[in-house]
Parts: C-alpha cells; structure tokens; sequence
C-alpha cells in the first residue's frame, strides 16, 4: 500500500453511526480536522470519545457513514490495509498505556519500527541510532537516565509508563497523533511538559494531533477545541450516556 497520505483534510466524517447493544454511542453528522490542526477533545464520560479514536485509527468499523482519514477511505479498507495505514501513519497513545509488559522500555519505543517499514526508514534516515531517537524522545520527556528504559515496563511507574507510550506513538512521525488521556497519572507540571513535547513534534513534523484530555490548564495550547456534545449527538437516543 502507498505510504503517501494527502493534504487536506486530516479527517472529514458524515453522518458517522456505530451502535452498541442497539443504542447509537457515536452519530456525528459532521466532523472535519484540518491537516496540521492541534486539537483538544473533551466531554463526559461515555460520550464517545475513545469509541472515536478507535474508529478513526481503523480499530473499529462503522455500522454507517463516511469515514476519511488522511485521505483515505476506511469503509473500503480490509482489515489488513487498515492495519498497515495505522501502523504508518497513525501514532496512538492508548488511555491505559497498552504497553506490552514483557518488554523493556526501551523495545517498547521502538516497537512501532518493527511494524512499519514507513517508520523505520524515518528513523534509520537520521545521523543517530534507533535507540539513541529513543532516548532522546525520553530525554525531552525528562527521562534522562538510560538505564531505566531497560528495564521491564511492569516494573515501572505509572506515569513513566505514560511517557514511554508517549515516546512509542511519537516514533517514526506519524500523520496522526491520537493521545487518549495521555498524561493522567502525572502531576500538573509533567502534564505540561508532555502536551508541549506532543505539540511541539506535530508542529515541527506536519503532524495532525487530537489529545483528549481533562485538564482545562491546558486548553490554551491547542489550536482549537472539541466539546464531544457538539459533535456526536447520540445522546440524544443513548440513555446509557
Ligand atoms: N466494546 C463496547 N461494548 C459496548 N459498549 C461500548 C463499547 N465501547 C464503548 N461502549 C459504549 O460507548 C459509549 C462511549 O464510550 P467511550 O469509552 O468511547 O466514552 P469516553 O468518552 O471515551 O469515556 P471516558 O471519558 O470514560 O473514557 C459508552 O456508552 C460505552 O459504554
């Protein structure tokens, strides 16, 4: 499959549905995210904002409506394609981390490498080292001894888990960056420090980067802001919202 992805828009939906137990958790008649764009998505619990994540990264398929991301048409995907499209050109932190607790930190980071050759190449081109792009991710992120990075990620802190998925959705520049909650468990200053490092790489690599969070500190660093109940108007049908 081609690597290349096109310009505009990052994601355009319409009349996007996908139920659950015969109630509609995502109907958004509209949605479009500009190639590049910085933005916050927040709402109440359950209404639908990891749903849509996964539905944007191809984890799940839609039961109607269009689906565009970066170009391409996830309704005629096989499962395959959209596994190669997310493995190249989406970067994703997942809300509980989904590391894998066998492996150390460190081949945590790197992990995406190994599932895309897009990625690979983007950082086997630089003058260091896959391992020293990872540690330099880690640095930035004030992780600067690289012996904590070998070992076993079950053995470490929460919120040192988060920044090792931080720097795993970062490698290889991804198109797409989706951060579901991406720095929860940290303290209000390692909050900061991860929104800019995130925002800082999109910026700097062209990347588009949607960022749920909760923390209203961090609302000026966005280009702009999605409040789930504007968007997805499944609420109005879901009692279970
Ligand atoms: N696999 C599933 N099976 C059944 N219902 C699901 C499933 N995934 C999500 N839902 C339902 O879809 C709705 C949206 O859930 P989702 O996790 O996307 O919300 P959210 O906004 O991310 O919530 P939170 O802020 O708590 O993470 C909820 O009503 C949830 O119960």
């Amino acid at each position: 499959m081609k690597n290349s992805v096109s310009d505009n828009p990052a994601v355009n939906i319409k009349d996007l549905k996908l139920a659950f137990h015969g109630y509609n958790s995502i109907d958004i008649p509209s949605l479009e995210i500009h190639s590049g764009e910085i933005i916050l998505l927040f709402g109440e619990n359950g209404s639908g904002k990891t749903t849509l994540f996964r539905l944007l990264s191809g984890l799940l398929r839609p039961d109607s409506g269009e689906l565009q991301v970066l170009g391409h048409d996830l309704n005629r995907m096989s499962s395959r394609a959209k596994d190669y499209f997310r493995g190249d050109h989406i970067g994703y932190v997942f809300q509980n981390s989904n590391l894998m607790p066998y492996l150390t930190a460190l081949e945590n980071i790197l992990l995406p490498c190994g599932f895309s050759s897009r990625k690979q190449k983007i950082v086997d081109s630089g003058e260091m080292t896959r391992e020293y792009e990872a540690y330099q991710l880690m640095a930035k992120l004030k992780v600067e001894d690289p012996a904590r990075l070998r070992h076993k990620t079950s053995q470490l802190s929460k919120g040192l888990r988060q920044r090792i998925a931080v720097a795993r959705a970062l490698i290889g520049n991804p198109s797409l960056i989706l951060a579901d909650e991406p720095a929860s468990a940290m303290g209000s200053y390692s909050q900061r420090l991860v929104y800019e490092l995130m925002i800082n790489h999109a910026r700097e690599t062209n990347a588009t980067l949607i960022c749920i969070s909760h923390n209203k500190e961090m609302d000026p660093l966005f280009d702009r802001r999605l409040n789930m109940k504007d968007i997805n108007i499944s609420a109005e049908t879901n009692p279970l919202w």
